[in-house]
This record gives C-alpha cells, structure tokens and sequence, in this order.
C-alpha cells in the first residue's frame, strides 16, 4: 500500500492495556482514528456491535475471508479476529492515521504487506502484574483467562520484530510515550517531502 496517512500497528498480550492506551491516544492526537476489527468472539457485557468490534459468527467471518475483505486476520485465542480492509484504506487514502489494535499473526501479515508501517509493542512490567490485569478486568472466565496468560511469554519473544516497545506500568506515562512515537513518526522527512516542495514551489 502506498497511502499518504500512518499505519500505526499495537500489539501486546491480552489485557496488557492496548485498548486503554488505544482510546486515550485518539483523544490527545486528530486524525487518528481506530480501526474496529471484526471478530467471531461472543460480546461481552457492555460491548457494542460496530463499536467494539463488528461480531459475526463463523461462517459469515469465512466468506469475508474468501471475498479478501480482511487487510489480515487470524484465529485469537480460539475465535477469528481480522481487519476490514475497507474502513482502513480509506482513511489512509485522506491522509489520516490509522491504529490496529491487533495480535502478533496479524501483525506478521500486515508487516509483509504494508512495510511502512509503524510496529508498537505494549509489555507489561511483570507477567504477575499482567495476570492481576485480566482478572481484574472482569471480562474472561477462568479458562479464557489460562489461554491468554499461557500464550503471554512467546507473544512477548515476537516483541523483538517491532519498531517499538512501550512497558504500560504508570498509564499516563505509557501514553505520552505511544503519543510521541506517533508524533515523532508524522514528522519522518519521508513523509514531509511533498510539503517541503510545495513550500518552495517545486
Ligand atoms: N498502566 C496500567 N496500570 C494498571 N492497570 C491498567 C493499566 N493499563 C490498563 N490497565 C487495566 O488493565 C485492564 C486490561 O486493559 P485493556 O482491556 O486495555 O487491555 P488489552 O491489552 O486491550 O486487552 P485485550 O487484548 O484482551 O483486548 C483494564 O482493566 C485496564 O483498566
Ligand atoms: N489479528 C488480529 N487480532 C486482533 C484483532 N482485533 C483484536 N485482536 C487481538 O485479539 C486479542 C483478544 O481480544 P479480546 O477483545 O478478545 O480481548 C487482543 O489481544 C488483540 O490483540 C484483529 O482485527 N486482528
């Protein structure tokens, strides 16, 4: 893809604080918009439908597959999560930044994809404080919760393949740091070319 806004990609273990960090950043910085992905897991008390996530089941997300209507997707902890290609290339094409909120599969994809994109990776400063997180959090049965904390260490090793790697301990510290890698990105030379031109009137 060769689009004119950033495609910023955040990836981490489940409940290591993307969505927070995620939906604090949209409200500091303007054209940055979240993508809302698609997904095949039930909703939980209090999510939305085209809010949260678009929720479709099985063979619905299997015809999206096949029509190629994800920009990727894989299976999450047993349910299928992808990106609609649609809502993404579109704002790319305004020149407004998008985030993918999104695991380590997918991000290999778009990696291979779309190169110029942005790789964040949230850690947590110690895999016992990400347990307290996702029990905290309420959302996941007991079952959910072993899936998503056995699979926390290799996700962590795939760290190594991104541009970035934010510790999420104090929140508000974590999110000035995601903010500067998206601001300081926005102002890369590459992406200033055509501005400096028209400056100049070449
Ligand atoms: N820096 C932080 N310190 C303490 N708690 C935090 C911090 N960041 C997030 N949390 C809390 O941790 C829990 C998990 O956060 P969140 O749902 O944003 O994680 P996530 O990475 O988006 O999870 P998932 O991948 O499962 O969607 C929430 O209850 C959130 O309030
Ligand atoms: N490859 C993709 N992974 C995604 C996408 N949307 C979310 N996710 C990942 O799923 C887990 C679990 O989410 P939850 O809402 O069930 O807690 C989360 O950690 C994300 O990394 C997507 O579109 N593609």
């Amino acid at each position: 893809m060769s689009e004119k806004g950033l495609l910023i990609v955040v990836s981490g273990p489940s409940g290591v604080g993307k969505g927070t960090l995620c939906n604090a950043l949209v409200k500091n910085i303007d054209n940055l918009f979240i993508s809302i992905s698609a997904t095949t897991r039930p909703p939980r008390t209090g999510e939305v439908n085209g809010v949260n996530y678009i929720f479709m089941n099985q063979e619905n997300f299997e015809e999206k597959i096949e029509e190629g209507q994800f920009l990727e997707w894989a299976k999450v902890y047993n349910n299928y999560y992808g990106t609609p290609k649609e809502f993404v290339i579109e704002k790319l094409k305004e020149g407004k930044d998008v985030i993918l909120e999104i695991d380590i599969q997918g991000a290999a994809q778009v990696k291979k994809n779309c190169p110029n994109g942005v790789f964040v990776f949230i850690a947590p400063p110690s895999l016992e404080e990400l347990r307290k997180r996702i029990i905290n959090r309420g959302t996941d049965n007991e079952e959910s919760i072993n899936l998503r904390l056995k699979s926390a260490k290799e996700e962590m090793r795939a760290s190594f393949d991104y541009d970035y790697v934010i510790i999420n301990d104090d929140l508000d510290k974590a999110v000035l740091k995601l903010q500067s890698v998206i601001l300081a990105e926005r102002c890369k030379v590459s992406r200033n070319k055509d501005k400096i031109l028209e400056i100049i009137g070449d």
